[in-house]
């Protein structure tokens, strides 16, 4: 069995690749950092360190590693022969995966299997977004091809810190995960993946993560930032970020209750154990990294703004959130992109102009003005 997966970071290696791996796939990494690529074929195996109470050493072995911005023909004749792809790339790098899988596909016979498409992105949708973009540029063939592949949504949940260089491809890792996949596209050929869950309806997991591991990873980050602290656990460790992270969570799950009907004591409980996760001492997760790419955690859809205004919407409390908008403002990482532009953002923009397009929300909304009023403070 071969799986090609897109992006051989963090979360590419930790988690995607380990767990291909052990559900028995040959992995071919696709990466378009040159280093990491020739660092990994250099390695032949590398050793998944899961850090924290239960964790243990993994090796994983028999993958390959191809640069797809120097061989994009290799990368399409591994697609077009693999059984699954996965991309841990970032969404808004899907864009750019794309062409590869329609190249794989237009190479595959049309009798075999249809390949098993899956993006593990922080993001609702995001193998309905990569699939948006293959279908959008095969334009007409997309009729004939759309039989060599399904695509299923995911939820993924483990969290792995920057590493450091001197670790070469070895990663450390937390030892908790969860893998949650779209059962319906599979039918009942489902891909081999130990430990993931199957389940109909991915949409109440897939907020339940991005709503509370992500919205608290977020809180800790902005709330830790404007507090001093540089990592994570020294965040939580901080009373006043961990009442402003809990804040922004309560608000959460009284959203995911009142909208999926989880009980309010299950989701008590799954908020406690994301904070012990978050306080692991050995995990070396820093307030740069949960805090990268601060334009894209505050659009409509995600962490912050997406909660804040379903739950303004429903008559709930948002005030958590918001603070941790208003924090999020004020965020700066010297090697992050969108932080700068943010900062530059609401200096040439007025309150009105940045609220619309860093949150996507419209005037008529009921959030807008609570949010727009926070940027007017923070301009002032
Ligand atoms: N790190 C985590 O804890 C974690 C957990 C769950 C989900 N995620 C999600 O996984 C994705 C990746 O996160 P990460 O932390 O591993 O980031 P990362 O920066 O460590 O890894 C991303 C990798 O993608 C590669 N890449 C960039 N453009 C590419 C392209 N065009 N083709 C192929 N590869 C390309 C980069 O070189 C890099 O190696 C994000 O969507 C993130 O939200 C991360
Ligand atoms: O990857 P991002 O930038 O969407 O979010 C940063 C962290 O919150 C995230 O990577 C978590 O570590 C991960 O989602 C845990 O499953």
């Amino acid at each position: 069995m071969l799986a090609v997966h897109f992006g051989a970071g963090n979360i590419g290696r930790g988690f995607v690749g380990t767990l291909l791996h052990e559900g028995g796939y040959e992995v071919v990494f696709s990466d378009v950092a040159a280093p990491l690529v020739d660092a990994l074929t250099a390695a032949g195996s590398y050793t998944v360190h899961e850090v924290g109470a239960g964790g243990v050493d993994r090796e994983v072995t028999n993958f390959r590693a191809i640069n797809s911005a120097e061989n994009p023909q290799a990368v399409a004749a591994e697609v077009a022969s693999a059984d699954v792809v996965t991309t841990a790339v970032g969404p808004a790098i899907l864009k750019f995966i794309a062409p590869h899988i329609l190249a794989g596909l237009l190479q595959r016979p049309a009798e075999a299997k249809p390949l098993q498409v899956m993006a593990c992105e922080n993001a609702l949708g995001a193998t309905d977004t990569l699939r948006g973009h293959v279908q959008e540029l095969a334009g007409d063939q997309w009729e004939q091809l759309s039989a060599r592949a399904v695509f299923a949504n995911t939820a993924v949940d483990r969290i792995v810190p920057g590493q450091p260089a001197a670790g070469g491809v070895d990663v450390t890792v937390e030892p908790f995960y969860e893998w949650a996949i779209e059962a319906g596209p599979f039918g009942a050929d489902r891909p081999n993946i130990p430990g993931a869950h199957f389940v109909e309806h991915l949409g109440p997991y897939i907020e339940r993560k991005l709503f509370t591991v992500n919205t608290g990873h977020a809180a800790a980050a902005y709330l830790g930032f404007r507090a001093g602290r540089s990592k994570i656990a020294e965040a939580l460790a901080d009373e006043t970020v961990l009442a402003g992270v809990r804040a922004a969570l309560e608000e959460t799950s009284a959203l995911l209750v009142a909208k999926h009907g989880f009980a309010a004591e299950e989701m008590a409980a799954y908020r406690e154990t994301i904070l012990e996760r978050f306080r692991n001492p050995e995990l070396p997760d820093t307030v740069d990294r949960v805090g990268r790419q601060p334009l894209r955690k505050l659009s409509r859809n995600e962490r912050l703004v997406g909660p804040a205004a379903e739950a303004e919407e429903r008559g709930l409390s948002v005030a958590g959130l918001l603070a941790v908008v208003e924090a999020a403002l004020y965020f700066e990482s010297a090697a992050d992109e969108q932080t700068q532009q943010l900062q530059k953002l609401l200096t040439e923009l007025d309150s009105d102009a940045l609220t619309t397009e860093v949150t996507g929300l419209r005037s008529e909304d009921p959030l807008y003005s609570r949010v727009r009023e926070l940027v007017a403070a923070r301009q002032r």
